[in-house]
């Protein structure tokens, strides 16, 4: 339950195909080209928006042998589009419906989870709304001489709602019980895990994913990564519904805005953000 293929999203194999053309094309422009859209401006990272790495902001920082674009895509009001592509000319406008097909399908993962809560089956539609934060990460994994040595992503969980991810090849790799496997590709499958958010809300029903990405010495790899969160003013705590005499809250509310700021600080040593807020 903490990861699963989904099939039944609506989005046509070409679109699919066409989305991920359009990322590959972009990863295949030359650096001076991609860095017009660089996440760091006078050597200083402004946000979280745009193309390249982390930020190496701690001495034992481990690195990710891959290649990112960061776009925040929902709500719209806040899209800098200074730092959308336009090369390849149709990035823009697959991203734009891809953000809509892929809410789509997450809102009925949404109402479904809501269910198996014995929640209202809109009560996450409603909670989320229309002003809450999802972001786009593209994601390029170069092939690595040194797969045995090198990890593309190293272990994390996601700090959001769920995530969605379409994915061109193997990589990536879950841990259940202290034990890494290999998430099979399904053609046209979307692949949707938990997070951390969604980990707080339900009280530990569902448990936010620690998964990472393996290189590959003959092929590269892409996937596209939808985060779906929630506004960065929310008190993120246990839905009250999940928390009685028997069942008490086993997180620590906390502003999301605070959470993400642990969570960058966590992710750049290893560790995870979510073990600072169980109570
Ligand atoms: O590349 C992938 O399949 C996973 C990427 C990922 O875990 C992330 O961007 O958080
Ligand atoms: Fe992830």
């Amino acid at each position: 339950w903490d990861l699963f293929l989904a099939v039944g999203h609506g989005m046509e194999p070409s679109f699919l195909a066409e989305a991920m053309k359009a990322t590959r094309e972009f990863f295949n422009l030359p650096l001076e080209e991609k860095q017009k859209y660089s996440n760091i401006v006078d050597g200083e990272k402004l946000g979280m928006d745009g193309y390249g790495n982390d930020m190496v902001v701690k001495e034992n920082q481990v690195l990710d042998w891959n290649d990112r674009l960061n776009l925040l895509v929902e709500p719209e009001a806040l899209r800098t589009y200074r730092l959308w592509p336009t090369q390849p000319p149709s990035f823009r406008d697959i991203l734009s419906e891809y953000t809509v097909r892929c809410k789509a399908a997450a809102n009925l993962v949404f109402r479904n989870m809501a269910k198996i809560l014995n929640l209202q089956e809109e009560h996450l539609v409603n909670m989320i709304g229309e002003n809450s934060i999802t972001q786009a990460i593209f994601n390029y994994y170069p092939q690595c001489p040194r797969p045995d040595h090198v990890l593309g992503l190293k272990a994390h969980t996601d700090g959001s709602i769920i995530t969605v991810n379409f994915a061109d090849a193997e990589g990536l790799q879950l841990q259940r019980n202290g034990v890494w496997y290999n998430v099979p590709i399904v053609p046209n499958a979307l692949i949707m895990n938990v997070g951390d958010i969604m980990e707080i809300l339900s009280n530990g029903f569902f448990k936010s994913l620690v998964h990472r990405v393996v290189t590959n010495a003959e092929k590269e790899r892409l996937s596209l990564v939808l985060v779906y969160t929630l506004e960065l003013e929310t008190e993120l705590e246990p839905v009250s519904d999940l928390v009685d005499d028997k069942r008490p809250a086993r997180y620590m509310k906390i502003k999301l805005h605070d959470y993400m700021e642990k969570y960058h600080d966590t992710y750049a040593t290893g560790t995870l953000a979510i073990d600072g807020v169980k109570i």
